[in-house]
């Protein structure tokens, strides 16, 4: 069990290169359990949620290679085998394999996922979704059984804009027969990419990106070869940083169309954004000033960005508040950045900030991905030195992090942690 040493208060400069989309990689591995030949997905992050789902698939009789930023997957030997635990409970996106073998093996148990406790985190609508298409769905001890006859075209109207049961419901519905209609459906960048992928297997989608999802099932899907969007999440965490502590920082490899609600309000803030064709320059030289956000589904403020930007607001001059609407209970970040020096308050669904606070050093826990980028933002402003841990959290979603920022000038490196450091996380 390690933990990060970030050695606060120095400004940073340089560029940074943004790895492909953690939530679009998430889906479009499970995606491919839907071809009848190999599919190649390139600018893979190199992050564990991707290797666990490399491993899913092996379990269920996939040849997968990973190298470099790459993955090639052979899904002809695959058979619909149990997952009822084990590695399914490590990541959230493993419901995606609900979807996307009960398309292909009309069978599927799957437990029940995990991810970020950001509070509860139901899919009904991915149930419901399921169930339309002609599945019959039940809980046994924790795992989801699946299993259909046949799977056929429905029109589903989401509840709830879902990210996850939009593109889910996707992979169930290319290979049933006739058409689904996903009508309030989520439009995320992530779910064009999934369609891309789904659409050069030779999947007939139309209308990705917008509320209403069209699908026409077809017989079968072949391999294709696939390039992954950037991380939106990861170039805000980046973009966040560089206000912060930044000088000039340059976010690159990205799609700033992607990032244009953060880019608002930074520049709300005062901070200087300069978008060019795929990349933003960051220059943080003015003084900051507080400033409201809500949580929205896209083209909102996303919510996982939410944890990043509040640890940004400690160092804005005013009251902020921050409210997130998508995962009321998102806030588990902040008993850790008080305990840093931020004056934060939760109530309700929001947190009220007032800045500008001196952050100093202290030893913080990661209780969730975002909450240990919120955390390492707030150790590379901090006085002294943060111990951060919690890093299975961090390392699901950021790739290379200490090379990257040491890149940019932080003084940042891993430790293992003592045996006395362990017993106090396990208790
Ligand atoms: C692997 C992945 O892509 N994870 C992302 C995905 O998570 P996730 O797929 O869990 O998020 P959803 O978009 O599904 O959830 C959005 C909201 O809908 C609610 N809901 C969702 C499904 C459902 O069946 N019933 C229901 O009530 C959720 O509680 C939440 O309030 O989108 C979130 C919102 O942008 C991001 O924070 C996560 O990073
Ligand atoms: C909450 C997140 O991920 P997951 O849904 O995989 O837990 C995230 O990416 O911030």
């Amino acid at each position: 069990m390690d933990k990060l040493m970030i050695e606060g208060g120095y400004p940073l400069e340089g560029t940074v290169q943004i790895g492909g989309a953690k939530n679009s990689a998430v889906a479009l591995i499970p995606a491919a359990i839907l071809a009848d030949s190999p599919v190649t997905i390139d600018n893979l992050p190199a992050i564990s949620d991707v290797e666990l789902l490399a491993e899913l698939l092996r379990e269920i009789g996939g040849e997968v290679q990973l190298s470099d930023h790459e993955m090639t997957i052979q899904p002809e030997n695959m058979f619909s085998m149990p997952l009822p635990n084990g590695r399914v409970k490590q990541l959230r996106a493993s419901y995606y394999l609900m979807g996307a073998m009960l398309g292909k093996f009309k069978k599927a148990v799957i437990g029940l996922p995990g991810g970020c406790n950001l509070g509860p985190r139901p899919i009904d609508q991915h149930i419901k979704g399921f169930e339309a298409l002609g599945a019959r769905v039940t809980n046994e001890q924790g795992a989801i059984y699946l299993r259909a006859d046949e799977l056929k075209g429905a029109r589903i109207y989401l509840d709830v804009v879902s990210v996850g049961a939009t593109i889910n419901i996707m992979l169930a519905a290319v290979l049933a027969k006739g058409q689904t209609v996903i009508e309030n459906a989520a439009k995320e960048p992530e779910i064009i990419d999934v369609a891309t992928l789904l659409t050069n297997m030779g999947a007939k989608i139309k209308g990705a990106g917008t509320n209403v999802i069209r699908i026409d099932g077809v017989e079968s899907l072949h391999g294709c070869r696939h390039s992954i969007i950037p991380d939106r999440i990861e170039a805000g965490t980046y973009m966040i940083l560089a206000a912060a502590i930044g000088q000039k920082v340059v976010v690159d490899n990205i799609i700033p169309y992607h990032v244009e609600s953060l880019i608002a309000k930074l520049r709300e803030m005062g901070v200087s954004v300069e978008e060019r064709d795929d990349q933003v320059l960051i220059s943080n030289h003015k003084a900051k000033t507080g400033v409201d956000i809500k949580t929205l589904v896209y083209p909102g403020f996303p919510t996982d960005l939410q944890q990043p930007f509040t640890t940004l607001l400690t160092q804005a001059e005013g009251s902020s508040i921050v409210t997130d609407t998508i995962y009321n209970a998102r806030f588990k970040h902040i008993d850790e950045l008080r305990r840093m020096g931020a004056d934060v308050k939760v109530e309700g669904r929001s947190a009220i900030i007032n800045g500008a606070s001196a952050l100093q050093g202290a030893k913080v826990r990661a209780s969730d991905l975002r909450a240990g980028a919120a955390l390492l933002i707030a150790g590379l402003m901090a006085d002294g030195v943060t111990e951060l841990s919690g890093l299975e959290h961090v390392d699901r979603g950021y790739e290379n992090l200490e090379e990257k920022l040491v890149g940019l000038g932080a003084r940042i490196w891993r430790e293992q942690m003592s045996e006395e450091e362990r017993e106090q996380v396990k208790s």
